[in-house]
């Protein structure tokens, strides 16, 4: 198209790419957010309607809402399968960052967030439904210093893994 503006031009791409931030840049952005800080951690590969409620809760438990992403090779450890994430990192990070839910979207590439939770001491973790909190090594982290750890309600069908799969089967 002719005269079409640069991406970087484009009204709204920078208060998007603003959301997303660098572990290393992560405490001062962090400092300038209202509190309680809510953060949850996962793939968030194929976005679906589980993800986006669940995201929605997340945020409404809090004044700010943190999103750490597993990087690809995190992601390619937890085995969900050969060609998974289907979504490269870059791009999970930018359509979190385009939901009003999210404040921050941060990643990391060990196989558990429980380094990056110790250095950012988040008020209250949270996880879907799928998981048992209690068994949840980052859950005695944040209970160690007095915050909260809870899991919120699962949307029964709904997982990237069985939408892949749908779509394979056509
Ligand atoms: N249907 C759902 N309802 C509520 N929360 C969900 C749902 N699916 C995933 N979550 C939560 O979203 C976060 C990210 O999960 P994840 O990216 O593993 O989604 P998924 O759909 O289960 O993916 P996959 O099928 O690839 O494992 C986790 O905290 C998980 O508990
Ligand atoms: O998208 P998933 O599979 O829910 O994300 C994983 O969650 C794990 C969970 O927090 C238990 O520790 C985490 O360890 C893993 O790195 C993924 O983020």
């Amino acid at each position: 198209m002719r005269n079409k503006p640069p991406i970087s031009a484009v009204s709204g791409i920078a208060a998007l790419t603003d959301k997303i931030c660098a572990p290393a840049q992560l405490l001062a952005r962090l400092a300038q957010l209202p509190r309680p800080l809510v953060f949850t951690n996962g793939v968030f590969d194929v976005l679906h309607r589980g993800h986006v409620l669940y995201l929605a809760q997340a945020r409404a438990l809090g004044a700010s809402l943190l999103v750490a992403l597993n990087t690809d090779a995190s992601a390619r450890r937890l085995g969900k399968g050969p060609d998974r994430p289907l979504n490269n990192e870059a791009d999970r990070a930018l359509v979190m960052a385009a939901l009003a839910a999210t404040s921050l979207v941060t990643w990391f590439d060990e196989d558990t967030p429980l380094a990056l939770i110790t250095q950012i001491k988040p008020d209250i973790l949270v996880k879907g439904g799928d998981y048992d909190m209690s068994k949840l090594a980052e859950t005695q982290v944040v209970q160690a210093y007095g915050g909260r750890a809870l899991a919120l309600p699962f949307v029964d069908g709904y997982s990237t893994t069985a939408l892949v799969r749908k779509i394979r089967q056509g």
